[in-house]
């Protein structure tokens, strides 16, 4: 049962730094991949949330042995090739993520596997990874035709595809690259929009062979990869929240080090930038496969904007948050061909413009995104989560600037992506 709890900073104002938690995407694959290698990988930097957890949870059960100690995760394997068939279901929790890419990786191995989820994973689509993965000689069943779990995999020799992709989506993207590990042949992705590239990045840093080039990756299958050391950077999902924060509650300036500034992954910098957000992004200069930052905010006058396009893919998750930073905003901001938020883990255009319209935003859905008039001033609600880290984050922002308390119903789903999040805001607040 969650409970619910009352959020309310009155004349709140945030300075100080923070360091986000490791990056979600990356952590996810950093176990994927040092468990399909043979030998030991180590990481740094992982993050502890509640999906990375039950990625870790389910290699376990295929026979990898996985030590966690703070942010540090070593990972010690027999190689893909000799994993134990496991004699229970296999359980992702709410993650997505961990669902897709675990079928697009068990799909060639020998073993036969049964996956299941949280309410939530239950209604989200697996065909469009299903299906691709069939065209290569996955052995997948599972309800509906294999659209919802729980999903049962019988391994088996697959064979490469060229395939084009439907939607804009890393998961199936990274799902097929996966799979194409043990296809016999040469396995391309073709992507007209370019989602996340965490997958081909880490194949890289594995020893993998990949060519990638003009939204078009090519991989030879039957490449053994080589156990490594994982520095997994902070989340730019995560920052996103305090970005926002930083950007809209007055007097405010937050710096964040080591930020994740992934081209894929960055369009909320492009973003915050053309509202006319006062912002400073600081490479650093680590070396590592995947770049980073320190990114400073400080609040200011905020201008509309029209958030369409190929930009999509590179900010999906931080759409909730973009919206409550476009009520801030003068003038009207568009957020549109943003349908895939539909099917994450709750619908999230309507989630986010019933909970901001409680809130008093002047905010509608259309069908695939939504239009935001403002600035509005927002007072106090209940508001749901619906069991969404990230909606429930965006409500906890909102109290922030909330004229009177804000009631949310679901807190505990935060801890799916960012577990020390309050702690982060309470830390924030006491140094103003
Ligand atoms: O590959 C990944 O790690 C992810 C890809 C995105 O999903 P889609 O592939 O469904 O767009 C994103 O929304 C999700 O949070 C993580
Ligand atoms: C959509 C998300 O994750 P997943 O698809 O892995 O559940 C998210 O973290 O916003």
């Amino acid at each position: 049962m969650s409970s619910t709890t009352s959020l309310y900073y009155k004349n709140a104002s945030l300075k100080g730094t923070i360091t986000v938690p490791g990056d979600k995407s990356i952590s996810h694959r950093s176990v994927m991949f040092g468990s399909i290698a043979k030998g030991k990988t180590t990481v740094s930097g992982f993050l502890l949330g509640e999906d990375c957890l039950s990625t870790i949870d389910c290699f376990r059960k295929l026979g990898v042995e996985i030590h966690v100690e703070g942010t540090n995760v070593e990972i010690i394997s027999p190689g893909m090739d000799n994993w134990e068939e496991p004699k229970e279901v296999l359980y992702t929790g709410n993650s997505g993520t961990t669902t897709r890419l675990m079928l697009g990786i068990l799909s060639g191995t020998t073993l036969h596997t049964v996956m299941t989820g949280d309410a939530s994973i239950g209604k989200r689509p697996m065909r469009r990874v299903a299906d691709p993965l069939r065209l290569m000689g996955a052995k997948i069943a599972g309800r509906d035709n294999g659209q919802y779990t729980p999903l049962a995999v019988q391994g088996t020799q697959l064979r490469a595809i060229d395939y084009t992709m439907p939607v804009a989506s890393a998961q199936v993207k990274s799902a097929i690259l996966l799979a194409g590990l043990r296809a016999a042949g040469t396995t391309v992705v073709r992507e007209k929009e370019i989602s996340r590239d965490h997958t081909e990045r880490m194949l890289k840093q594995f020893g993998a062979h990949i060519e990638v080039a003009d939204g078009v990756v090519a991989f030879k299958g039957g490449q053994q990869l080589q156990a490594t050391h994982v520095n997994v950077p902070g989340d730019i999902s995560s920052a996103a929240f305090f970005l926002v924060a930083g950007a809209i509650v007055p007097g405010s300036e937050v710096v964040m080090k080591n930020v994740g500034v992934n081209p894929t992954r960055a369009g909320i910098i492009e973003v915050l930038e053309k509202m006319g957000a006062e912002l400073s992004v600081k490479m650093e200069d680590n070396h590592a496969s995947e770049p980073t930052a320190t990114l400073t905010i400080r609040t200011s006058d905020l201008k509309a904007t029209t958030v369409e396009g190929e930009i999509i893919p590179r900010l999906i998750d931080e759409i909730p948050i973009i919206a409550l930073l476009a009520t801030q905003a003068k003038g009207t901001t568009i957020i549109r061909n943003a349908e895939e938020l539909k099917v994450k883990e709750t619908d999230r255009i309507t989630a986010v413009v019933t909970e901001l319209q409680k809130l008093g935003a002047n905010i509608e859905a259309t069908d695939d995104g939504m239009i935001i008039h403002g600035p509005t001033k927002l007072h106090g609600a209940k508001l749901q989560a619906y069991g969404d880290h990230r909606i429930g984050m965006m409500s906890a922002i909102a109290a922030l600037i909330s004229s009177s308390p804000i009631d949310l119903d679901d807190t505990e789903c935060i801890a799916v992506s960012y577990p020390t999040f309050f702690e982060h805001i309470e830390g924030l607040l006491n140094n103003a």
